[in-house]
């Protein structure tokens, strides 16, 4: 029997009780298509402060690179807020993905049909929704030098050099291939040096892919029209600071934050991670939604260890959960027939797709 090696990073807030559920999928899908998981623990974010005084201890890097693949919660939380900034949960998680290599962040976002009512917006306008954020993950203003804070000055920078667009821009258009052929990439070109470059950039790239076809749009009015009609989407290729604000507005398209997942890939190890944050709000209740860790599960199962079929049933088992009208709290307004725990809902997913 196969055995997959996951490094498992819970991390803070919701982290801990989604990672949990996630777990409990893959393991029903596992036990029925004949491979075994092996998880390995390591710390990351405030709680790998707490112990070692490192939000990412070199541990945890060496695990993780040694791993087929990493499953990660969130992490953060009001606790470490005033830390120096190195410090910083949030620094630790910069510093993986660039340890990591992982210079591309897909998040899906698709809107069920059982949840067209969920959304903020009319059905009409997100029924049938599929579209691809292609995020660009370790460059840009996260990461530009300079930055600092010296007394009433603060700044960043954003920096991409030419090679960083060349890379994200192919694996947009590789991605767009396999989907409805087409590609906005969004950026602010009509204001930063960076995005021209990134515009013109994309262009020649674009040559090798001439099935695909390219258009161009103003950061600004893909935040707009995101809302106006999100149907025109297939795939947005942008910069990560772009891509991290329009990924989570795309998530109010499906109706909540807590069901988007992404895969952090380009390197040999990927990172699988729901696209939202440590939920500090709502963390120890037993009330987040986990389907977007299970769903970043099966990203894992189907682009990290090729187990399609198991991916597959773990994403017709989100789909059944939804219809039969289970729904964790932030969606509990929405054609729901029973109103389940975090875990409940990790239970009904995990019985589905070890039964069907
Ligand atoms: N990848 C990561 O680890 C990320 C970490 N963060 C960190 O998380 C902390 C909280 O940041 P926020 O801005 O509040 O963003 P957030 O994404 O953690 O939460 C935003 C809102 O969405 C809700 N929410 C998020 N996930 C949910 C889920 N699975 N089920 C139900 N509701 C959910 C929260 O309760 C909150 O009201 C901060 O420390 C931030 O730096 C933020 C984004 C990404
Ligand atoms: C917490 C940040 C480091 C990044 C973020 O918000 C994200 O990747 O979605
Ligand atoms: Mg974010």
């Amino acid at each position: 029997m196969k055995t997959y090696n996951i490094a498992l990073i819970k991390g803070d807030g919701i982290g801990p009780e989604i990672i949990d559920e996630a777990v409990k999928v893959l393991d029903a899908v596992a036990a029925r298509f004949d491979f075994s998981m092996r998880y390995e623990e390591v710390l990351m974010g405030g709680s790998a402060y707490d112990v070692t005084g490192d939000p990412l201890p070199q541990e945890t890097i060496n695990v993780s690179l040694n791993a087929d693949a990493v499953l990660f919660g969130a992490i953060g939380g009001e606790k470490w807020d005033n830390l120096p900034r190195e410090k910083r949960p949030e620094s630790g998680l910069l510093r993986f993905r660039k340890e990591l290599g992982v210079f591309a962040n897909l998040r899906p976002a698709v809107v069920y049909d059982e949840l067209v009512n969920a959304s903020s917006l009319k059905p009409e306008v997100v029924k049938g929704v599929d579209l691809m954020v292609v995020r660009e993950l370790i460059g840009g203003i996260y990461f530009g030098e300079p930055k600092g804070w010296e007394g009433d000055k603060a700044y960043n920078t954003m920096v991409y050099t030419k090679p960083e667009v060349v890379r994200i821009a192919h694996t947009a258009f590789k991605i767009a291939m396999e989907r409805g052929k087409k590609v906005c990439s969004v950026d602010k070109a009509n204001v930063l040096d960076v995005s021209q470059m990134w515009r013109e950039t994309v262009e020649e790239v674009a040559k090798e892919y001439p099935e695909v076809s390219l258009s161009h749009m103003y950061v600004d009015n893909a935040a707009m029209q995101l809302i106006r009609d999100p149907k025109q989407f297939d795939v947005i290729l942008t910069g990560n600071i772009f891509g991290d604000i329009l990924s989570d507005e795309a998530s109010m398209l499906s109706g909540s934050i807590g069901l988007l997942p992404s895969a952090s890939v380009g390197a040999k190890i990927g990172v699988y991670e729901p696209i939202h944050g440590s939920a500090p709000d709502i963390a120890g209740q037993g009330i987040a939604n986990p389907i977007a860790t299970i769903a970043s599960a099966s990203m894992m199962l189907r682009f990290a260890l090729g187990e399609n079929e198991a991916a597959d049933r773990i994403d017709a088992a989100i789909k059944h959960a939804l219809k039969d009208g289970y729904r964790t709290r932030d969606l509990a307004n929405y054609d729901a027939k029973e109103l389940c725990s975090t875990s409940e809902m990790g239970d009904i997913i995990a019985n589905y797709a070890a039964k069907e």
